[in-house]
């Protein structure tokens, strides 16, 4: 055990799932999981990474095959004494032992920690897998499955697990239950067990893993707006359609999850989030700082306004986390919330006009993003307009909340969200800051969408 860890450590630190970026993991192994699989061995690895300030603790899935796996020459993680370790979700062995665990209601052991399988739907057998491409904070893995009610699953990973509900988990979970179709179809999903002295009962409960329906043939609704956008092609009725699917879903949320009435506490509280994340964001990002008095007195506005009741919501909607089939229309994916904000903060009630915001900001990333290609400027803009204005409306007719009637809470709540966003690209993408900057510029200058 002791020469793997090292191995997976170097491998670990340029997987695009590893937050702190640039150092050198710091592992230790908190739990392994052992699977049986015939002639080979399936070891999921609950590592704690002390390398940044707040450690994580990371789930790697480790494959340890005697031969090498030619197919899976991308996946290898390093070999050890003679074995070959290949990165779990690329690896037959384990997606197999993953989609039945979850299936079966089976079990994964190890010292002091064990996964649970929680079937919700009989997904038959896996025949063949390949690990979804693109920027991803976890890992997806579509399966193709023989026996079962759909030819294809999705299956989560979670990279970074954690005491507690998963929001992508239990959210996506009560809306699928629920009968909507708003979200993919929910099949399972694996919940671990872990030592964790720092809590009072000695373990952490979390989730894993899921499986869900794979909607194949869709598209995501960011490269298709991009596209429209780009061909000066009108949006209004699918971006109508998107409001509307968003208001039902959050119609569902309420229904399945407790709300709560929103008291001037509430509203204190959610504002003076909103301000420590702008000192937060300042930071990192100076050019907020010639905007700090205007952002404030935005947020003043809204904590004197009166707000809609609190609800469980998307937490991070934007164009790239919903999907568009042609069959079912516009479906939203990924409630894992905003991976800069706290656990906490995510899994609370919280405020419906923020997925509005999130996804009003996100028509005006369309245009920023293609008038930093060279794209004509006007032209996408007056597009986000009218999209935005489309969107607003839908979710007005079918949530029946008047979003006018909330202007000064929204503006607020839109400009937290390009405060957010600043803060985002500066770590991640510095190239696309000014995009949020524009827009917070924009936002503290006139509060009108
Ligand atoms: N049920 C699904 N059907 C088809 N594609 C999906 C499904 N779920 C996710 N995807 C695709 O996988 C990508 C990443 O999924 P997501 O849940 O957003 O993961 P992450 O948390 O890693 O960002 C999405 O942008 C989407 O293109
Ligand atoms: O999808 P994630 O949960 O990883 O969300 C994070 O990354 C997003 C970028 O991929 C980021 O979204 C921002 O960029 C999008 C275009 O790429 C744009 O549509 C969004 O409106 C904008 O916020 C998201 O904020 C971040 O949490």
């Amino acid at each position: 055990m002791s020469a793997v860890i090292p191995v997976i450590a170097e491998w670990m630190a340029r997987q695009r799932w590893y937050q702190a970026k640039g150092a050198e993991p710091a592992l230790s192994v908190v739990a392994s999981l052992d699977g049986g699989v015939p002639g080979v061995r399936v070891t999921v690895f609950l590592l704690l990474d002390e390398a940044p300030a707040e450690p994580l603790l990371y789930q790697v899935p480790v494959v340890f095959r005697p031969t090498e796996l030619p197919e899976s020459r991308n996946a290898l993680i390093g070999e050890v004494d003679g074995r070959f370790l290949y990165d779990g979700p690329h690896d037959p062995a384990y997606v197999g032992l993953l989609v039945r665990t979850i299936a079966d209601g089976g079990r994964l052991e190890g010292s002091g920690a064990q996964a649970v399988g929680e079937p919700a739907i009989d997904p038959g057998t896996p025949r063949s897998s390949r690990v979804f491409s693109g920027e991803q904070s976890n890992t997806s893995i579509v399966v193709d499955v023989e026996g079962g009610p759909l030819p294809q699953l999705i299956a989560k990973v979670f990279r970074l697990v954690h005491h507690g509900e998963n929001p992508d988990v239990t959210l996506q979970s009560g809306i699928s239950a629920a009968g909507s179709d708003r979200v993919p179809r929910s099949f399972g999903v694996l919940t671990g067990s872990w030592p964790d002295p720092g809590r009072a009962e000695g373990v952490a409960v979390g989730h894993l893993a899921a499986v869900q329906e794979f909607l194949a043939g869709s598209e995501d609704a960011w490269r298709v707006a991009l596209q429209a956008a780009a061909a000066g092609e009108d949006f209004s009725e699918r971006a109508r359609a998107l409001g509307e699917a968003v208001a039902e879903v959050h119609e569902t949320l309420a229904s399945v999850f407790p709300t709560v009435r929103t008291t001037q506490a509430e509203i204190d509280a959610a504002v003076a989030v909103m301000r420590s994340r702008l000192t937060t964001a300042t930071t990192e990002a100076p050019q907020l700082a010639a905007h700090r008095a205007a952002i404030d007195a935005v947020y003043a506005r809204a904590a004197r306004a009166s707000w809609p009741a609190l609800q469980r919501i998307h937490g991070d909607l934007h164009l790239g986390q919903v999907l568009w089939s042609d069959r079912r229309g516009w479906i939203l994916i990924d409630f894992e919330g905003e991976p800069l904000r706290t656990m906490a903060e995510r899994t609370r009630p919280d405020m419906a006009l923020r997925d509005v915001a999130g996804m009003l900001r996100s028509f005006d990333y369309v245009a920023g993003s293609l008038g930093q290609d060279g794209g004509d400027t006007a032209a996408v803009g007056s597009w986000a307009t009218t999209g935005r204005r489309a969107f607003s409306a839908g979710y007005g007719t079918r949530s029946g909340i008047d979003l006018d009637a909330h202007r000064d809470v929204l503006d607020a709540f839109e400009l937290d969200k390009a405060v957010y966003e600043t803060l985002y690209e500066a770590r991640n993408r510095p190239a696309w800051v000014g995009i949020p900057l524009a827009a917070v510029e924009r936002l503290v200058g006139s509060s009108t969408a």
